[in-house]
């Protein structure tokens, strides 16, 4: 897993190793692997042209640090001062040590704004882990400045003006090439808006392993050993029941595809096998003679072990509502997905034994919460963890960044391999079909959330490779997504 932790907790981690080690040895080795990181951007570093801006803080300290390093290697080093008279003292002797130059950012402003824009690297240390929303006005303008220059940004610890813990950008930031972050990643570096302004992430390792260990991960990242370990293998003793049998209630006369793509996503998801009952079943078995089909009522339908429900259901008239109030009263794990999602009792949910998974894109969880569809992609972690509080259940949030959180509050899972090929209509449904497979394989609802993104999101970009696809594009490459899981 890649573990990213709440500032809090890594400042605390931090004052615990500090009281351990010499005075400033861990601005020391943040910037040695800062330094580093820079000479391997740049390539050659002599005669390099780097520009840092440095805020009154600490994060100002590093770059300045590293620029002392970069210095003495060659590099012409300006140090742009945001507020020269609060500035980090040694940093600042460190770096003229090493015959580095530095102008005042709040009075030379054509000095400051040359030097960012003659630059082949700037390094922002305008502010980290300190930092309170948007950028000020004058920091504004230098990263502004920095991103018309060309060059190369890196951003110290965290690109300057988003939020470490909560992935908000609520004003100006830094646009970053690449993030250079210290003794663990920050949730923010991993969960959009701001992941998109880290750029390429690099943890250098502070010593703070033994000291984070006290505290929980505030979200973490799976990786392909985390989902290989995960993945439902049939055995010698495997048959299709134990493989695990899904039932999907989806599609209806006006959208019978979603039926189809749903029962696409389990089928070609690992499903030992598939029960549709529904008004699409001709749909189905005509591209699936493999399922099961029948046209309801739910109880009827046979044995399972979870259900997905929700997908094309439309308007909820006829007998979709029933169906839709049988799988929601079914005792076994249960997916609602879509049309599901408006159409479920909440209090009926919340009152569920057995696991729910929800899975709604940004404009259904806005409507779950009564907010706008920006304010949930502005604050993805604030929405995902609110929906599942208010709903008892595990909530998977579909996007840029899909996350899952479970109701108990704890950490949250984010997906590292989505594709934005994925936003094409009726992806969301195989991913629908593909997590209820993995719910009937027995994966608990935060795995099965977890491992079915990471799955589709490798599908996507397996189908992809670059151009656009359609969703059962999607399904047809998840037999490929798990073998690149399984190889590792
Ligand atoms: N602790 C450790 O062991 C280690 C820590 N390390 C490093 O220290 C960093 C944390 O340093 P920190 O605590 O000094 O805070 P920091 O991020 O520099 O910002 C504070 C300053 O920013 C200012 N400011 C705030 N908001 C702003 C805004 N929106 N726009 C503009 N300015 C804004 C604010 O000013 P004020 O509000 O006081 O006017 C305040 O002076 C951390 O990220 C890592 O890089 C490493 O060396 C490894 C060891
Ligand atoms: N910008 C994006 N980057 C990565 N994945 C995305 C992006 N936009 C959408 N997706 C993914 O595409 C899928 C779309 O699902 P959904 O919105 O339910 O579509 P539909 O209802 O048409 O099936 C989800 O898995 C979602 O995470
Ligand atoms: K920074």
């Amino acid at each position: 897993m890649r573990t990213a932790y709440r500032v809090e907790d890594v400042r605390a981690a931090e004052r615990a190793l500090m009281a351990r080690v010499p005075e400033g040895a861990l601005m020391q080795r943040a910037a040695a692997g800062l330094a580093a990181a820079c000479g391997q951007l740049l390539g050659k570093v002599y005669g390099a042209r780097v520009a840092l801006l440095v805020g009154s803080g600490d994060n100002g300290g590093d770059a300045l640090y590293a620029g002392a390093r970069l210095a003495r290697r060659g590099a012409g080093v300006t140090a742009v001062l945001l507020s020269p008279e609060r500035v980090h003292g040694g940093g600042v002797a460190a770096l003229r040590g090493a015959g580095g130059r530095v102008v005042d950012g709040s009075g030379d402003l054509p000095g400051a704004g040359g030097a960012v824009l003659r630059a082949d690297l700037v390094v922002d240390g305008i502010v980290g882990i300190g930092g309170k929303g948007g950028l000020r006005p004058g920091a504004a303008e230098l990263a502004r400045a920095a991103e018309e220059s060309g060059a190369l940004v890196v951003a110290v610890d965290l690109p300057s003006g988003v939020d470490a813990d909560t992935g908000e950008v609520r004003g100006a930031a830094v646009r970053a090439d690449a993030t250079v972050t210290f003794g663990a990643y920050k949730p923010g570096l991993l969960v959009d808006p701001a992941r998109e302004y880290a750029g390429a992430l690099r943890l250098v390792d502070i010593g703070l392993g033994g000291e984070l260990s006290a505290y929980a991960p505030a979200v973490e990242a799976p990786q392909y050993a985390d989902v290989a370990r995960l993945l439902p293998v049939p055995g010698g003793e495997s048959d299709k029941y134990r493989r695990g049998v899904l039932g999907v209630v989806a599609g209806s006369a006006r959208y019978p595809g979603a039926a189809v793509l749903a029962v696409a996503g389990a089928l070609r998801g690992g499903a030992g096998a598939v029960r549709y009952v529904g008004p699409a079943a001709d749909a189905v078995i005509a591209r699936f003679p493999e399922a099961l089909v029948s046209a309801g009522p739910v109880p009827k339908a046979g044995r399972v072990q979870a259900w997905v429900v929700g997908p094309g259901l439309g308007d909820g008239h006829g007998d979709a509502g029933e169906r839709l109030r049988d799988v929601v009263a079914a005792d076994v794990p249960v997916l609602i997905d879509a049309d599901g999602l408006r159409l479920a009792d909440a209090s009926a949910v919340r009152k569920r034994g057995a696991p729910t998974l929800l899975t709604p894109h940004a404009g259904e969880a806005a409507a779950l919460l009564g907010v706008e569809r920006a304010e949930v992609e502005a604050s993805r972690l604030d929405a995902v963890r609110e929906l599942a509080g208010r709903y008892a259940a595990t909530v998977l949030l579909k996007g840029s960044t899909t996350l899952v959180a479970g109701a108990d509050g704890g950490v949250v899972r984010v997906n590292p391999t989505g594709t934005a090929w994925l936003a094409t209509a009726g992806s969301g449904d195989v991913l629908s079909g593909l997590a209820g497979a993995l719910l009937a394989a027995g994966l608990g609802a935060r795995d099965a959330g977890a491992v079915g993104a990471f799955l589709h999101g490798l599908a996507g970009r397996l189908a992809a490779e670059g151009a656009p696809v359609g969703a059962q594009d999607v399904a047809e490459a998840l037999p490929a997504a798990w073998r690149d899981v399984r190889r590792g």
